[in-house]
């Protein structure tokens, strides 16, 4: 409308009537529109990024979640945090300020084109159409062009941010080894990788903008220029009608100035959407069926091995009937075995390295579900309990402890967030570690975990028993609790697992002859399957 009002001013002015006030205040008025257009289009495309890049990255981070701990690789881990990270900044920049934006200028020169008929001359609004199609086109053909260069370089990239954080993880094994040199002469070459690959990624798209913008700004031009000459000779149109025309086709290289937004937040978007919708469509290994529901707590259902009691209770019971369970086509870890705990029995599982000892316990957790056969907690078949639930019933000690940065409060607080401090600090010497939390020079407030106060591993383990403690969960599942420690803190962390044991049903696997001493009963794990250890001690009426 600006540029139909300057033609009609040229027309005024050429006329002996001279500038109308009514043209003017139309121009005005366009302009300021045309201004509070542009002001809001910005506005909302900020807002739009703001609002979508949370969204995405919380999905991004519940997926995490929902996938479970089973099967984590550096490598993985890598892409998983590249695409938390960066991929959800450009996959949200895409969406929100370049998609709406490209389209609109892809569809300006098709209503330019209309405008130019409707008001000025349906020959020439005909003629200019043809050009209509020629920059999508050539912005689709340069796409195509540049896919390889382009996936090249995000590969290039992406594996230089996996080798990174491989490098982090294992610094300490690295300086040990003495293998910082080599480490760092293969990050260097994947740096020196991602570079050369930017480079010609840059510098195509360079050329690309070079050629595209001077034939086409060039061509619509002088090709506008020409046809508003010819139009005007004609007698087709007035000196302001020309004006306008050529205004107005200067419009239609809109799309033009996206070309560079194109190659560098288009189709970098466009590749981290895909990887983030790929990222989203693996199914987790393990999900709640439809329709599970929570079981009540005071239920008494047949077969049940015994009540649900967190606080003060015996336990749990653990069965496995009939349990079968293998990793992919490998042959079965676990062959038709039959398991069962009484709630409160302390059970020690032995057996090689290999025989399924770990894989046992995350059935017991649901991380993974047999392929045949069921198992089940307080009764309760674990495929028709919600995952939740089944996570409730059971405190977890691994063979190391992951201290999040934070507070030795925070880090408590993960497994019961509304304990208050008294609950702490009683699961604190509960777990042996009264002692030390009189030395913190903080107490609970002192920070833990990555640059903050390193604690040993006998100490980090003991975190894990009062966190486990503080989650007051029937079951006690402990897999090589004190496999990384020397005998002093093995005694400490015993001493807390004997407190922690009490009331519960307590599953350990462990090769430590003084965790062995300690157990109601011992199994051992051979060809799939658990047998009772003949001379292992045995509580009189919990039998197997
Ligand atoms: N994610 C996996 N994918 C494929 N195979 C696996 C996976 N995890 C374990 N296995 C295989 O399953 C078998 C049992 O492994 P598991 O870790 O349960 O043994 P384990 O008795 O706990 O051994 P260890 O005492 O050495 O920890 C091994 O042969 C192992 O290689």
């Amino acid at each position: 409308a600006t540029y139909l009002a300057i033609g009609r001013g040229v027309e005024d002015i050429a006329s002996a009537r001279g500038l109308g006030a009514g043209t003017v205040a139309a121009g005005l008025l366009a302009a300021a529109a045309s201004a509070l257009c542009a002001h809001a289009s910005s506005r909302l495309t900020g807002r739009a990024q703001a609002e979508t890049e949370p969204g995405l990255r919380r999905s991004v981070v519940s997926h995490v979640f929902a996938l479970g701990p089973a099967e984590r690789t550096h490598e993985r881990t890598g892409r998983v945090v590249s695409s938390a990270t960066d991929g959800v900044e450009r996959s949200s920049a895409y969406s929100a300020t370049f998609l709406a934006p490209m389209i609109a200028s892809l569809l300006t020169p098709l209503l330019v084109v209309l405008l130019i008929a409707a008001a000025i001359d349906p020959l020439a609004g005909g003629l200019l159409a043809i050009s209509v199609p020629l920059v999508p086109a050539s912005i689709w053909a340069f796409q195509l062009a540049f896919r390889t260069v382009s996936s090249q370089y995000r590969g290039a990239s992406r594996a230089l941010a996996a080798q990174e954080l491989d490098a982090i993880q294992g610094l300490s094994a690295l300086s040990l080894l003495n293998a910082g040199g080599p480490m760092g002469r293969r990050l260097a070459q994947a740096a020196e990788d991602v570079r050369r690959h930017v480079m010609r990624y840059l510098a195509g798209n360079q050329l690309v903008l070079l050629v595209v913008d001077s034939v086409f700004s060039l061509g619509m031009i002088t090709g506008a220029v020409g046809l508003a000459a010819w139009r005007l000779d004609a007698g087709a149109i007035t000196v302001g009608q020309a004006v306008a025309l050529v205004l107005l086709s200067s419009i239609m290289l809109d799309p033009l100035d996206r070309i560079g937004q194109f190659f560098y937040i288009g189709m970098g978007g466009i590749a981290a959407t895909k990887e983030i919708r790929r990222f989203r469509a693996e199914a987790p290994a393990v999900v709640d069926a439809p329709g599970v529901e929570e079981p009540p707590d005071d239920e008494d259902a047949a077969g049940r091995t015994t009540g649900t009691a967190p606080s003060g209770g015996r336990g749990a019971g653990i069965r496995f009937e009939d349990v079968t369970f293998a990793y992919g086509d490998a042959s079965p870890v676990l062959r038709d075995l039959d398991m069962d705990i009484a709630p409160g029995q302390n059970i020690v599982l032995t057996g090689p390295s290999g025989a399924g000892k770990t894989t046992l316990a995350s059935l017991v957790q649901a991380t993974r579900r047999p392929d045949a056969g069921r198992v089940l907690i307080s009764g309760h078949d674990l495929t028709r309990v919600p995952l939740a639930w089944t996570r409730a019933q059971m405190g977890v000690v691994a063979q190391d402890t992951y201290l999040f940065t934070g507070t030795l409060r925070d880090n408590l607080l993960i497994a019961a967030p509304d304990a208050d401090d008294g609950r702490l600090l009683e699961a604190l010497r509960a777990a042996r570690l009264g002692e030390l939390l009189e030395r913190l020079p903080d107490g609970l407030d002192t920070r833990v975990g990555e640059r903050g106060l390193a604690l040993s591993g006998g100490e980090a383990q003991r975190v894990a028993i009062a966190r486990a403690l503080l989650k007051d969960a029937p079951i006690l599942l402990l897999d090589e609790p004190t496999a990384h420690v020397d005998l002093t803190s093995e005694g400490q962390i015993l001493d807390a697992l004997r407190e922690a044991a009490h009331g519960r049903t307590t599953l350990t696997i462990s090769h430590r002859q003084a965790t062995i001493e300690d157990a109601d009963r011992r199994l051992e794990m051979r060809g799939g399957r658990v047998e009772p250890v003949a001379g292992a001690t045995e509580t009189e009426g919990e039998q197997a």
